[in-house]
């Protein structure tokens, strides 16, 4: 048996390995059936299928367009479907469900309480709502076996004009289950900037925030994102690929910023088949994740839209291990390194890692060493 056989993971491992997930939408993670019994519920009539199979599909159809403003028009739906207390504690709940049965045990989950207020919930009670079915998830997944953590990101929408409101919401609901604040939205033509007074009364109060930046625009955005708004992570950022220079003998020159980014270990939230379906990358082979891991910058894998992209962290890492030829060693640095940047506190992400995390791995690095049969067998997928 050689050291590459042993090294690659199977599905199965990679599904029971614990993972991190720092970049995921509340509104983007809903389950098929779970929206066609809302919009039943609730009234709304907007739906393209209401046969949960055909709706799936209709969603990954519909946000592979190729361009970003497309693939966040299909959230009309979900969004339509999550305007009451008890669809948000549902579609909470039924995220920290579903996360933790695909393994990951520690998730920040971000929506934009503004985009809840269609039948007069307030932001107040759109937070508390979902806090409660995160808390209600948690509680559902222990009863079958698995441990999260699941802690909200607020996010504002960059488009509009209420970002300084979201941002005093997130303070004030620091320590009671919200963990940080995000922008999202269309990237071109709303600069991070046009946020300005939001980071800074965050900055003031010691808080959190990741900014979704250099995913449909470049550098300026990525720029902009640290360098003026003081961003603690960036959300996809996979386009600082721009300013990294790759020579024909193999050779690599960093450009200032991308330098910046690399030695201040500012965490990336790479997003790949998001990035498939906007645009940003072609192919899973050619995502700039593989150069960026290689050249040591802080990587994080993540869903972004598990609906949309028909995905999950499991779906993320074998793509990669498909793509990159990754071993469960890779799978456990960007598992470190999203712990490492996730937004609670220090000793609760150090006893993540080395009490839940490194076990996890070593347990599963260990076990070819049990395989009576291995020997005999070829494929790795085998050896379960
Ligand atoms: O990849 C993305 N880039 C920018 N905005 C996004 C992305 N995915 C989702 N949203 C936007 O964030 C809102 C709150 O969750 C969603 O409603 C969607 O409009
Ligand atoms: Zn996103």
């Amino acid at each position: 048996m050689t050291s590459q056989i042993r090294n690659t993971p199977s599905s199965e491992q990679i599904r029971r390995a614990p993972k991190v997930l720092l970049h995921d939408h509340l509104d983007g993670g809903l389950r098929p059936g779970t929206i066609v019994e809302l919009a039943q519920e609730t009234g709304y009539s907007g739906l393209p299928e209401t046969d949960p199979g055909k709706l799936g599909v209709w969603f990954r159809e519909a946000a592979d367009s190729g361009s970003l403003e497309r693939y966040l028009e299909t959230f009309a739906h979900t969004c339509a479907v999550m305007q009451t207390r008890e669809a948000l504690v549902r579609v909470a709940a039924e995220c920290a469900e579903d996360l933790a049965g695909d393994g990951v045990v520690y998730a920040e989950v971000r929506y934009a309480p503004e985009q809840h207020l269609e039948r007069g919930l307030t932001l107040e009670e759109v937070v508390e709502a979902v806090n409660e079915g995160f808390r209600e998830g948690e509680r559902r997944a222990r009863e079958n076996g698995h441990r999260v953590r699941v802690g909200a990101l607020l996010t504002a929408m960059r488009h509009a004009a209420r970002s300084l409101e979201i941002a005093e919401l997130a303070n004030r609901y620091r320590d009671m289950g919200v963990v940080g604040f995000d922008i999202a939205g269309a990237e071109a033509g709303f600069p991070p900037t046009r946020h300005l007074d939001a980071f800074e009364y965050l900055k003031r109060e010691n808080n959190h925030f990741t900014i979704h930046a250099g995913e449909a625009f470049g550098l300026p955005s990525i720029w902009q994102a640290l360098q003026w708004c003081g961003a603690d992570r960036l959300g996809h950022g996979v386009r600082i690929i721009d300013d990294i220079e790759v020579a024909q003998d193999g050779s690599v020159t960093l450009g200032r910023l991308a330098s910046y980014v690399r030695d201040k270990r500012v965490p990336l939230e790479l997003c790949p088949s998001s990035n498939l379906q906007t645009g940003a990358a072609d192919s899973y082979a050619e995502h700039p994740i593989g150069l960026l891991r290689r050249l040591h910058f802080r990587v994080t894998v993540n869903t972004d839209n598990r609906l949309m992209s028909g995905t999950s962290m499991s779906g993320e890492f074998e793509h990669l291990v498909d793509a990159f030829g990754y071993s469960l060693d890779d799978l456990q640095w960007f598992s470190v390194n999203a712990m490492k940047s996730a937004f609670i506190p220090f000793d609760e992400r150090l006893a993540m890692i080395n009490d839940v995390i490194k076990p996890g791995y070593a347990e599963l690095k260990s076990e070819w060493l049990f395989q009576q049969t291995a020997s005999t067998r070829g494929s790795s997928e085998d050896q379960v």
